[in-house]
């Protein structure tokens, strides 16, 4: 019987999943993703160049988690799950490699809840129901924040007394998995890129950005959780504190209503004041969805300028995850009027989603990112 490791990546508004032989080195069987989580969910499967698409309608994580498992039984059949890697958003100022991941290490992990309560929730039950189907298997886990480590301490703080960040007040920055990625991605692609300075534009569902000095992070838009930086698909991204202060004092809003309404009812969704799902917002006719674009588009132009300053200049920028891969009308607006900073793409290429769509001094590039490859790669080294 082939071992196998299975990976199980939880973001805010999908499941991804992967297969990989274990022995003697990775390489993928299937992955796929349960994605739209809510009313609308959809199980892909691919494999062998197919993709293989069941409509679930209502699922949340743990729904879309019996999902796959099922989908999975029949790949099992071939081979023994003896180990499973699993994204964990936040590791905390604790965890800075991937570990195994034992009831003490899941102690720390549920103590984070509270820093990410859209993914380390989802992220810790999906670990608990996997040692439940798979008890024998080494689970390890991944950590999205651990890729940031490496940057300097202007960028590690805020402004706060000093007692607050030893209490692990910190911008710790996330997505540190598709960065990791993208990284060794760009030694193969553009080695030139991969040792020079480098912006990479995580845009998902979840959306940072990171400036990356010699394959390393020097700077972040997303800080202590994952609000801050960006508007997102629901969440609000950069606010003036102030706001809170006013929600709390002259509206009495309470904590919980406002972490309701930062984390889940803000971001394009709350621009558009239809969805925060950038597929729904492109073929809306409602102005009011081309708003919400034009603010994200704007935004992310703006924290260029600043990752600019942390690299001292720029070679390359790179757009990745689920609209930065597949938004040719995004990448376009990004780009739109940067010409003064070397960033100037060719439109035809960008429109049919090629790897290289730059042509001014600044290469700008398109990767598809793989978070769970890197899962599986650090998997398989502590096996
Ligand atoms: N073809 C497409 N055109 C525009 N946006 C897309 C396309 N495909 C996916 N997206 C967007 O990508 C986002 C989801 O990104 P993804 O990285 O998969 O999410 P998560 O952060 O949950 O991992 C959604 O806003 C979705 O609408
Ligand atoms: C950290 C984060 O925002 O993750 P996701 O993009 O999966 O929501
Ligand atoms: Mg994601």
């Amino acid at each position: 019987m082939t071992d196998l490791i299975l990976v199980l990546n939880a973001g805010s508004s999908s499941l991804k999943f992967a297969v990989y032989t274990a022995m003697p080195d990775i390489e993928e069987v299937l992955d796929g993703q349960v994605h739209s989580l809510g009313a609308e969910a959809e199980l892909e499967l691919r494999q062998a160049g197919d993709t293989e698409t069941t409509h679930l309608g209502q699922a949340d994580h743990s729904a879309a988690l019996h999902a796959i498992l099922d989908v999975l039984s029949s790949v099992l059949e071939r081979g023994r799950i003896s180990a499973i890697g699993h994204r964990v958003v936040h590791g905390g100022a604790h965890f800075s490699a991937p570990v195994e991941l034992t009831s003490d290490v899941l102690a720390e992990l549920e103590d984070l809840v509270p820093l990410a309560p859209l993914h380390q929730p989802h992220n810790l039950a999906t670990i608990h129901a996997s040692i439940e189907a798979f008890p024998d298997a080494l689970q390890v886990g991944c950590f999205d924040t651990a890729f940031h480590r490496t940057q300097p301490w202007v960028n590690d703080t805020y402004a706060l007394p000093r007692e607050y960040y030893d209490e692990g007040v910190r911008r710790y920055g996330f997505h540190g998995l598709s960065y990791d990625f993208i990284s060794s991605a760009l030694q193969k692609i553009a080695p030139d890129i991969a040792s020079g300075r480098a912006i990479i534009a995580h845009l998902g569902n979840g959306a940072s950005m990171c400036a990356l000095k010699d394959g390393r992070s020097v700077g972040s838009t997303m800080g202590f959780s994952a609000l801050e930086g960006l508007p997102m698909g629901t969440r609000s991204g950069q606010i003036d504190p102030g706001v809170l202060l006013y929600l709390m004092d002259e509206k009495c809003m309470s904590g919980e209503e406002i972490s309701e309404l930062l984390y889940k009812e803000s971001g394009l969704k709350g621009l558009s004041g239809s969805s925060g799902d950038m597929r729904t917002l492109e073929r809306s006719k409602d102005p009011l969805s081309d708003k919400a674009i034009d603010y994200f588009c704007h935004r992310i132009q703006r924290e260029i300028g600043s990752l600019m300053v942390d690299l001292g200049g720029l070679d390359g920028l790179i757009f990745t995850g689920g609209i930065g891969e597949n938004s040719a009308l995004v990448r376009a607006r990004v780009c739109d009027g940067l010409s003064w900073l070397g960033i100037d793409i060719d439109q035809s290429r960008n429109a049919k989603h090629e790897t290289d769509i730059g042509t001014g001094r600044v290469r700008v590039l398109r990767i598809a990112t793989d978070e769970e490859r890197v899962i599986a790669q650090a998997t398989f080294n502590l096996l």
